[in-house]
């Protein structure tokens, strides 16, 4: 189980390999870039960086108003833009709904007209190069690609959210320099195919953007190891410059952001976090409280669009359904809903002057809704970040709206589910590298790839996919191991619909693959196998599978996604060896779970302290008081209005009974793993768990009062044989 539904992973890119070897191998739309054309690029770079100074900041102005029907630039937007139009990289720091879309799609408007501008000759339209997004946010890409597209601004997502034509079509108009702006999620930086492609645009990537830069920092709150590889991308493929964009950025962190891409100090542009037009209010209770009959007074003074915060999906559903029966409209959002309804919900909420949504926090990304008037924290959030990042949803008309952070002692229970649920046991991670490091790569040499399926030795080892990423990452970018190289699918298997169109086809691959199958309705071709014996590429095999299915010839099926990974050296064989990676692995896990431990602590410290709110949290953030307007006292949170402390019920956790342990071992065979079973107590979801059929027994979740790390301890002495 994670916290993490806040991003749409973009692991459904599977076919990426074929898609890319067909695009190709596309005759009409390959591209060769010419010597003499890159050459004459850098030439023209160096020039026009000169000539560009004194128009680069009347050239957004002219972009922002003729192209963005704005009429002028918000908070430091100006500032960055004119930065990266002068040849700079900049980060910018800027609140929730603040603008910092412009911020890159300003300059990639602007680089054609300056092209055109330039006094000493021009790059060629075709080779003004591009700019690239890099964004986790599958859904608010094709928002703002649509966006851009009705403002006549050439855009195009690069996602598995597209068809097999429109990615050829986007990889044909990216091949031809017809694009300004291309959005992609970092997963497609774990595709060589893709980095190739994205390495081969013509002019180059004249701009890098990258969406949501916080997920680049150890220290921030959504730490996503996909996002070094950004970086490291960044630098291979000779992008001109960057944009680093996050609403949410601690000093530590932007520090970490500026180093990933060597931006100096002046290339931050960062606003106060501080809105004068939210009152920040806080309220506890204790677990007999009735928080909902609180809730339901709350919202009946308070009207207007609300969103409400809860952790997890079912409950998004009962407080939605309990609030209904309140007489309010309200319902429920979360990322295991169905496209459609979340779309629907996410419209009515746009257009709605009072609808209550209670969601996860899977909502809100993206949603440019003005007259939010509360957001109401009806659970604990994973840190002060998020906290920051959600209440910033509230009043961006800069009316007066209200933000209620609900601290029950009951929250803490799920709160802690998800950060101890994060973290894999020591006996998981060791049967991970075992796994990975078997003797049956022992053969393999630098170079050489190899191909997992992900989701079944998630299975296996008992380690939730996306930590299974993390990992995966680690061992890349610390260990250096290997290279994530792409994905593909282990099974092709197609069911013939013209055998004419097959026979007559007289290639080389066709041949390999052979004549379909007359006993069974599908075919499965066995990829490897024929690659291997016939010397013919699997994925040109795959092409030819892929142009069947196309002509009509075939209907074909792909199961079994397999992650492809490229060896840097020979993998690790010795015990000492693995342990080593095993040690630090666990080592760094810890120093994970105990830092997500103090953000909680950090956010509870902040609302129960005996101080402005408004302000503690502009602190937080780096902010010295008297900057930006920040008083003292902002005069409308709770600590201002009545400074008087908001109080946590001093509710202890029990101590693991023996009873409620004896039976946790009865009901369940397993001692090689104590975190297992205090997860199992605790009642924190695994794959194991899942596996051995465990949620429905009656010890699943029996020892939810108890302190986690408690139930470690207690069963690690019953698990004599782990370390
Ligand atoms: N200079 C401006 N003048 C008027 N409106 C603007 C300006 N800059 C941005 N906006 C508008 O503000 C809204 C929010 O912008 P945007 O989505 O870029 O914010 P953001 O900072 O990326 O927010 P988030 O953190 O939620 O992603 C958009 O409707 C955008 O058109």
């Amino acid at each position: 189980m994670t916290s993490d539904d806040e991003f749409d992973d973009d692991f459904g890119d599977i076919d990426i390999s074929a898609l890319e070897a067909a695009a190709v191998q596309n005759p009409k739309t390959s591209f060769k870039r010419p010597r003499e054309a890159d050459d004459d690029d850098n030439a023209q770079r160096a020039k026009t960086t000169k000539t560009e100074v004194p128009h680069t900041r009347l050239l957004a102005r002219r972009v922002l108003q003729e192209r963005f029907g704005l009429d002028e630039f918000r908070l430091k937007q100006e500032l960055a833009i004119t930065r990266l139009l002068d040849g700079g990289s900049s980060v910018v720091v800027f609140p929730t709904g603040a603008g910092k879309s412009l911020c890159y799609q300003v300059p990639a408007v602007a680089f054609k007209e300056l092209d055109k501008e330039a006094l000493h000759g021009s790059r060629a339209p075709e080779h003004s190069g591009v700019t690239l997004v890099i964004s986790p946010l599958i859904a608010l890409m094709k928002d703002q690609v649509d966006a851009l597209l009705r403002r006549k601004i050439k855009a195009a997502v690069l996602n598995s959210s597209i068809s097999r034509e429109q990615y050829l079509m986007t990889q044909d108009d990216l091949r031809h320099g017809r694009l300004d702006l291309v959005y992609c999620a970092p997963e497609r930086l774990n595709s060589e195919g893709a980095i190739d492609s994205l390495k081969a645009i013509p002019g180059g990537i004249r701009l890098l953007a990258v969406d949501e830069a916080h997920c680049i920092s150890e220290w921030g709150h959504s730490f996503r190891p996909d996002y070094l590889k950004i970086a490291r991308f960044a630098k291979e493929a000779n992008v001109e410059r960057v944009v680093c964009l996050t609403a949410t950025a601690t000093p530590k962190v932007a520090q970490d952001i500026c180093d990933a891409f060597d931006i100096p100090p002046e290339g931050l542009f960062s606003t106060t976090v501080y809105r004068p037009n939210l009152r920040l209010l806080a309220q506890s209770s204790t677990k007999e409280t009735d928080d909902l009959a609180k809730l339901v007074t709350y919202l009946r003074s308070n009207p207007g669009p609300t969103i409400i915060y809860v952790t997890v999906q079912k409950q998004t559903e009962k407080l939605a359904k309990d609030l209904a029966g309140n007489g309010f409209v309200a319902k429920p959002y979360h990322a295991g809903m169905n496209n459609d309804l979340r779309t629907q919900t996410q419209e009515q909420f746009i257009a709605s002057e009072s609808l209550v949504v209670v969601a996860t926090i899977a909502f809100g990304m993206g949603i440019d809704k003005s007259n939010v008037r509360n957001i109401i924290h009806f659970d604990i959030p994973s840190s002060i970040e998020s906290y920051s990042q959600q209440i910033g949803r509230a009043g961006r008309d800069g009316l007066p709206s209200t933000c209620l952070f609900n601290l029950s002692t009951k929250d803490f229970h799920m709160r802690n589910v998800f950060t101890y649920g994060d973290r894999p046991s020591a006996r998981s991670l060791r049967l991970l590298l075992s796994d990975i490091c078997s003797t049956k790569r022992k053969h393999l040499k630098a170079g050489d790839t190899f191909s997992v399926a992900l989701y079944q030795q998630s299975k296996e080892v008992d380690i939730g996919a996306i930590t299974l990423g993390i990992i995966y990452a680690q061992l890349e970018l610390h260990f250096h191991l290997f290279r994530a190289a792409g994905t593909q699918y282990s099974i092709y298997k197609y069911e013939t619909k013209n055998a004419g169109l097959i026979a007559s086809d007289k290639s080389a691959e066709a041949r390999v693959i052979g004549k379909p199958s007359n006993r069974t309705k599908w075919t499965t071709v066995p990829l490897d196998s024929l690659a291997l014996s016939s010397g013919i590429e699997r994925k040109s095999l795959v092409r030819k599978l892929e142009d069947w299915n196309d002509r009509g010839a075939v209907q074909l099926k792909k199961e079994g996604v397999l992650n492809t990974f490229r060896l840097a050296k020979p993998l690790p064989t010795t015990k000492k060896e693995i342990d080593d990676i095993v040690k630090h692995l666990d080592t760094e896990m810890e120093a994970k779970e105990l830092q997500n431990i103090q953000r909680t602590k950090d956010l509870i410290n902040l609302i129960t302290d005996r101080k402005c709110f408004a302000r503690a949290l502009a602190e937080y953030f780096g902010e010295l008081p008297g900057s930006d307007g920040m008083r003292e006292e902002c005069g409308h949170c709770t600590w201002c209005e009545t400074h008087e402390q908001v109080v946590l019920p001093d509710e202890p956790p029990q101590t693991p009974d023996p009873d409620m342990v004896k039976k946790v071992l009865a009901a369940c065979s397993i001692r090689d793993d104590p975190r297992f079973l205090a997860k199992l107590a605790f009642g924190i979801k695994s794959p194991r768990m899942a596996a051995e059929g465990l949620y429905k027994s009656p010890v699943f979740e029996s020892a939810n009062g108890c302190d986690f790390l408690d139930l470690v301890k207690v069963f690690t002495k019953h698990c004599p044989s782990t370390v």
